[in-house]
């Protein structure tokens, strides 16, 4: 599967909204992971522990970028799904119509939204097949094929805008500017380049990531791949819940080992000064929206192959309309990803890291017709290179304190690259 190079400016729908046709249907008897279904062209993924949706063909899409480019898409699906004809004979998340989407970190790193002409989806013993077609040529379901991936063969990492000694002084450099009292939090990230010896089926990658990190939401949007552990927001039938990471040791692999590092990062001063911003600012987006909400006070670990993380699960009752894809832009940037105070950790990020996240760092995910949906922050992930199918680059960040140490912090971000090297076959 590539990334469909191109296929950004020449799907882009910037006039109205096309009335759509969509139909769910339950299908029986199909024991293939949603993953085998993906065509080796353009397709889309969310999948978390065997459940989820996969799509392929473009039924509409919108690219956006720029200050109002959440607005813009909920706009423009809020025109889509009013003029669809929807019927859905399945009627549990994920069915009927849904968008796969994906924003930039900035405002200026472009994103989109897309309906796919097909939908498989599958929650608990349920699967069915979601057809979407315009008004005017409504399609019969597709035979469900199952696809083998092609191996990803001879993968070579270089560095990306910066060598791991570049970025660690980067790191000492945002450590002086908290201890002089500039800011509190800034979370800084680096790029690796991987460059194999075939193009890159993602399919391959996808599907190691989801069997390795099943805990995790493995995600492929427009050529955007990952299995990211941090739920942004979940809104399903009034509820929202958000699962805030941050944090982080390295596992060993000894679990005996690992169980007293958990231990110590329960107990790290650093590590919960830093989850707490992370928590504070996702508690602060959310209220408005919920009339009741649970945040914990005390973390706990969540254990992932590679390493482990603060973890606190905020749950609130939805008080107004927000979409989830509202909520998203309200969360958005959070001090998971982007710091404390937002605008000046922003702008330090902007003087300092030296590259263009993309959608790096930025909310992927999907939503329904409803407004229901997941977005999850898109981390551990790589972005094919439209131009040059070889080609992929790597992302991972680290939230840095007052009491963060340069090397420590680069270490991290090698732990957490782990997921998507160990998945290109490293
Ligand atoms: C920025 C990343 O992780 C964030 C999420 C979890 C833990 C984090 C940390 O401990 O620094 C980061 O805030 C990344 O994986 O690239």
């Amino acid at each position: 599967m590539s990334a469909s190079p191109g296929s950004r400016a020449a799907l882009a729908t910037r006039g109205p909204a096309p009335q759509l046709v969509v139909r769910s249907q339950a299908v029986d008897g199909v024991s293939a992971q949603l993953l085998d279904h993906l065509p080796d062209e353009g397709g889309l993924a969310w999948v978390r522990r065997g459940d989820g949706h996969v799509g392929w063909g473009v039924a509409a899409r919108l690219d956006v970028a720029g200050s109002n480019r959440f607005q813009e898409a909920m706009t423009w699906w809020q025109e889509l799904t009013s003029a669809a004809v929807i019927r859905d004979e399945v009627g549990v998340p994920g069915s009927g119509l849904v968008c796969f989407g994906s924003f930039g970190f900035t405002d200026q790193d472009p994103g989109e939204l897309v309906v796919p002409d097909v939908i498989v989806g599958r929650r608990g013993d349920t699967t069915w097949v979601t057809t979407v077609s315009p008004a005017s040529s409504l399609g019969a379901p597709p035979e469900l094929v199952v696809h083998e991936p092609s191996p990803v063969y001879d993968v070579a990492f270089a560095d990306g805008a910066r060598t791991g000694t570049d970025w660690s002084s980067i790191v000492a450099d945002a450590v002086r500017r908290i201890t002089a009292g500039e800011l509190e939090k800034v979370v800084l990230a680096r790029d690796l380049i991987a460059i194999a010896e075939q193009p890159i089926d993602l399919r391959w990658p996808l599907h190691r990531l989801a069997t390795a990190y099943p805990n995790c939401w493995t995600f492929s949007v427009d050529g955007l791949i990952g299995a990211t552990p941090e739920l942004l927001v979940r809104r399903e039938k009034g509820l929202i819940t958000s699962r805030v990471l941050a944090g982080t040791i390295r596992r060993t692999g000894d679990d005996e080992h690992d169980l007293a590092l958990a231990a110590s990062l329960a107990r790290s001063s650093k590590d919960l000064e830093e989850h707490e911003f992370a928590v504070r600012s996702v508690a602060e987006a959310l209220e408005p929206h919920c009339t009741s909400m649970n945040v914990p006070e005390t973390p706990f670990v969540l254990h992932l192959p590679n390493v482990m993380h603060l973890a606190t699960d905020v749950a609130g009752v939805a008080n107004n309309g927000a979409s989830a894809l509202g909520l998203a832009a309200a969360l958005h940037p959070s001090a998971a990803v982007c710091g404390t105070p937002t605008p000046v950790a922003r702008d330090l990020i902007g003087e300092i890291e030296g590259m263009q996240r993309g959608r790096f760092s930025g909310p992927v995910g999907w939503m329904d017709a409803s407004g229901d949906g997941e977005w999850c922050i898109a981390l551990r992930c790589g972005q094919a290179d439209p131009d040059e199918p070889r080609r992929m680059r790597l992302f991972a960040g680290a939230g840095i304190v007052a009491g963060s140490d340069p090397d420590a912090e680069l270490a991290e971000t090698n732990a957490k690259l782990v997921p998507m090297r160990d998945a290109l076959g490293d």
